[in-house]
């Protein structure tokens, strides 16, 4: 069967705030929508300012309970390798602007490894496991779930989950999950999906606020390979949407977007 990987959309919003709002109800249709199709639904979500303030424009959001959240799976595209409970680690944040908040059952939430649990202080025994919960949801043979949506932030050097330019996980063909270290973000041991993980999502959404971003958005929407430019390898298998406020978007060429208000 051929891949044929659909172009992306861009969808520009005045400010983050808007932007955080506006993906907040997109993710309610869009699970809703799932769960209509298939009965359960999964989101893969992000850590960073716009990734975490989306979670909480959702909690807010009155039409968050048209999701059936019983039958939702959660998943991290990536995880700061931070003891549980720290507030620096991604799931902490998603829990208390989200998950806190909605009858998610415990076992549909996939968290990704922390120090000090099953697998010790070892990320690369902890990107064993998750990667074994991937392929155990995915079922037949599959490495990882087809995710219904996967949220991802974007860096300035436009990173996406700890997919960091040039680090060893930018070559990574096999593996769903790595572990990852000497990432430029603190901290610098991070435990990630993989490119070929992100690319089996239904879609892949990149979401990118402030003028520090618009040249990584730039390149990403470009001709550059994901080696260099992470953001340029993240695409779903039926949609890719970049979901930017303005001034992210500001270095895109005239064209490549319809201007909104
Ligand atoms: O653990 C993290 O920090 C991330 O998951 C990371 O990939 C993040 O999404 C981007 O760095 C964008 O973060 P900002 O929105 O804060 O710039």
């Amino acid at each position: 069967m051929s891949k044929v990987v659909n172009p992306p959309t861009v969808v520009v919003q005045s400010d983050a705030d808007l932007l955080a709002k506006a993906t907040a109800a997109r993710i309610v249709t869009r699970l809703v929508d799932a769960q209509a199709l298939r009965g359960t639904a999964s989101v893969v979500l992000t850590g960073g300012g716009i990734g975490i303030a989306v979670l909480s424009e959702l909690a807010k959001a009155p039409a968050r309970d048209a999701i059936d959240w019983r039958r939702v799976d959660v998943w991290w595209g990536d995880e700061r390798f931070l003891p549980a409970g720290d507030p620096e680690r991604n799931e902490t944040q998603a829990r208390a602007a989200l998950l806190d908040h909605v009858p998610v059952p415990a076992e549909r939430v996939h968290v990704m490894p922390a120090p000090g649990g099953p697998d010790g202080d070892d990320p690369e025994a902890g990107a064993r496991r998750y990667a074994e919960e991937l392929r155990a949801a995915a079922g037949g043979g599959a490495d990882a779930p087809p995710f219904d949506v996967c949220l991802l932030g974007v860096g300035p050097d436009a990173h996406v989950a700890s997919l960091f330019p040039e680090l060893p996980a930018m070559y990574e063909t096999e593996r769903t999950v790595v572990a990852v270290h000497g990432s430029p973000k603190p901290p610098p041991v991070r435990v990630s999906l993989t490119l070929p993980a992100i690319r089996g999502s239904r879609e892949v959404w990149l979401l990118a606020a402030g003028e520090s971003k618009a040249d990584a958005v730039h390149l990403a929407l470009g001709k550059a390979g994901p080696v260099q430019v992470p953001a340029a390898g993240a695409r779903g298998r039926s949609r890719t949407l970049f979901l930017l406020d303005h001034a992210a978007a500001s270095a895109l060429p005239p064209g490549l977007y319809v201007p909104g208000h």
